[in-house]
């Protein structure tokens, strides 16, 4: 019994889509242990995420997200729009982090990706403070924005995202304490009114090419600081997606999504035996 996947990406944000809507399709429990086997790049699929689809009461599909180290999230923007391109868009999605609506544009998905939420224990941090000029410092990372977009960002402006030690930095903020779910760590430089240039390091993943959410928190937060109008082009390493914060459909993020080939592999070579209850 073969598992079915479809590989995809957005921006080089890349992704194995599993498509457990499908009965004969029965997955293992789909758990850390699982995803984080095959999302390795060197004994399993690889990939930075682990998609699952599942059937939904609340849209058209559910979407769960795994990290590369298993770790299940509430949030992936270039995922959102990878799954409205194969689901075929307009579709809305049932996320841990909310129900999104993925919609074609002319340059590719357009996803709703709801509200940004701003308040410390939203974010969520260990203690209250100001999270649009948060008192924390790491070297000359300092006083980061603070914010949830359904999954947990902090937002350093520097002068240059590329000259940052991220491989060193990433790590040691994504990890810390005053984060008590982690963090998704960006570094941004506004080059104008509307324009960004940015690097993510992403929680449970590492430096990506690309991080939609990290877009979408990044783009709000240089709003909130006044540093940008409330339409920008946010230019990461992979390429750009245009994030727009309309005051009542709240942020909105398009971009391009990629299928780059299907593919299938047998549950049995990760330990687990296909169709076991989960
Ligand atoms: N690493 C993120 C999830 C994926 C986000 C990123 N791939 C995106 O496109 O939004 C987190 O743990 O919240």
């Amino acid at each position: 019994m073969r598992i079915d996947f479809t590989k995809m990406h957005g921006l080089g944000n890349d992704f194995v889509v599993l498509d457990a809507r499908n009965p004969a399709q029965a997955l293992p429990a789909m758990d850390a242990a699982l995803a984080s086997a095959l999302a390795n790049r060197r004994t399993g699929i690889g990939c930075d995420q682990l998609i699952l689809l599942e059937p939904s009461e609340l849209g058209d599909f559910r979407m769960r997200i795994f990290n590369a180290d298993g770790s299940e999230v509430e949030a992936c923007g270039n995922a959102t729009r990878a799954v409205g391109l194969l689901h075929g868009a307009p579709a809305r999605i049932e996320t841990l982090g909310g129900l999104l609506s993925a919609t074609p544009s002319d340059t590719g998905i357009a996803v709703e990706m709801g509200q940004p939420r701003f308040d410390w224990d939203a974010i969520p941090l260990a203690y209250a403070m100001d999270t649009h000029t948060m008192p924390l410092a790491w070297e000359d990372l300092t006083n980061p924005v603070g914010v949830n977009v359904g999954n947990p960002h902090a937002i350093f402006f520097v002068p240059d995202p590329y000259a940052v030690d991220m491989e060193r930095l990433g790590p040691l903020i994504e990890t810390d304490p005053v984060f008590p779910e982690r963090i998704n760590v960006n570094v941004a430089a506004v080059t104008a009114r509307d324009a960004i240039t940015l690097r993510v390091w992403e929680r449970g993943v590492g430096l990506t090419l690309a991080c939609g959410t990290g877009a979408c928190a990044t783009a709000v937060g240089a709003m909130k600081r006044g540093l940008v109008d409330r339409k920008v082009t946010v230019t990461l390493p992979g390429g750009a997606l245009v994030i727009e914060w309309r005051e009542d459909d709240g942020i909105v993020m398009t971009g391009p999504a990629t299928e780059s080939f299907r593919g299938s592999f047998d549950p049995a070579d990760y330990g687990f035996a296909a169709g076991s209850p989960d």
